[in-house]
């Protein structure tokens, strides 16, 4: 049997993600011992008995010892403290890394306390779901998603390397990117959309209490969408629009105007426009399906791609 690609790794805080990630390095031998820091000693106890990991710490530092790989899998604004807490436990040559949504808030937060010699490459997978918890996370999570690496200047090739090939095994399509395009692209492509699905759900509930019952009632169609994303950890999503604020609202200024124009052609039956404006939405979801392999297909549901094309 091969050596696994590091011997020991950390994961601190083992929910959603940090389980997926266990469940995908037990599966495919990437770790001789998986660590896992949790807060609570009843926490850790959990971890033990669901058996994703071989020791669970309450102590980061204690957590981190001897770890060749430590990835931090909280809600973004809980990295500073962390990071600062793990610090004293760190080796010389381990890789930090991390699977958060926001990524210039956690260079800002994480670098400035690992000690020289320890090599820093964030990243974030683009795979998730609404639940959360240690129970929720699945194997097959980062099959047929992208990863973006978003490596400072002069990172250590090899620790990227390893951090990406950890990733590649897991099933994801690993990209390189800039922190700050990340933030911008995610800003649209995931923020704006989550904010959108709160708000409307929120719009929604906030009915007579005679139309909230058939909101309930009928939302068989495009609205149960939007319940499903609105239904995510309310506590990640408060963290990534407090620490990517200026590209969050940067998109919500075009979004604002975006939907102004829309209310106005409705005002005044501009037909043409609508029809124009879905027209060319129409063809981007096209090419968001026929991108597909690495973006849209779920394994929890392995029919949908298929149906689509
Ligand atoms: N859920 C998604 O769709 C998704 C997708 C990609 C990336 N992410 C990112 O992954 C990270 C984790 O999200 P998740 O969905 O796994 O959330 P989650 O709530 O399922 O898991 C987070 C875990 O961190 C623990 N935690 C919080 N503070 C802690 C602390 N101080 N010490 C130790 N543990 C602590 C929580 O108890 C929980 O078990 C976030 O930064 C999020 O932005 C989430
Ligand atoms: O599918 C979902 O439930 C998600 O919202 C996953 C999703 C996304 O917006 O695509 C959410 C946040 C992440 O940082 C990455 C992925």
């Amino acid at each position: 049997m091969n050596r696994p690609l590091f011997d020991k790794v950390t994961l601190i805080g083992v929910g959603l993600i940090g389980s997926s990630l266990a469940r995908a390095m037990h599966r495919h031998g990437l770790a001789g011992e998986i660590a896992g820091c949790a807060r609570t000693e009843e926490s850790c106890a959990h971890l033990l008995e669901l058996e994703l990991c071989d020791t669970a710490h309450s102590d980061p530092a204690e957590a981190v010892q001897d770890a060749d790989l430590v990835i931090l899998c909280v809600p973004v604004s809980a990295n500073a403290a962390l990071a600062e807490a793990m610090a004293p436990g760190l080796k010389r040559g381990a890789i930090v890394s991390d699977v958060g949504s926001v990524k210039q808030s956690v260079i800002r937060d994480v670098d400035p306390f690992l000690p020289e010699g320890v090599h820093f490459i964030p990243g974030h997978p683009i795979a998730g779901t609404e639940h959360s918890g240690p129970e929720a996370g699945f194997a097959e999570l980062f099959e047929n998603r992208y990863v973006i690496l978003t490596p400072p200047p002069g990172s250590d090739e090899e620790a990227l390397e390893k951090v990406a090939q950890l990733w590649r095994t897991c099933g994801s399509t690993v990209e390189i990117m800039e922190p700050g395009h990340h933030d911008k692209v995610l800003a649209i492509t995931s923020h704006l959309p989550h904010l959108i699905a709160y708000t409307i759900v929120g719009t929604a509930a906030n009915l007579e209490e005679s139309e909230r019952r058939e909101v309930v009632k009928y939302s068989a169609s495009g609205f149960r969408d939007f319940t499903r994303i609105a239904a995510s950890d309310p506590i990640m999503w408060r963290d990534v629009f407090l620490n990517n604020r200026e590209a969050v609202l940067e998109m919500l200024q075009r979004f604002n105007e975006d939907i102004t124009a829309l209310q106005r052609a409705i005002r005044w039956g501009e037909g043409e426009m609508l029809e124009s404006r879905f027209q060319q939405t129409r063809e981007i979801r096209r090419g968001v399906v026929e991108l597909g392999q690495a973006g849209t297909f779920d394994p929890r549901e392995p029919e949908k791609v298929k149906k689509e094309e």
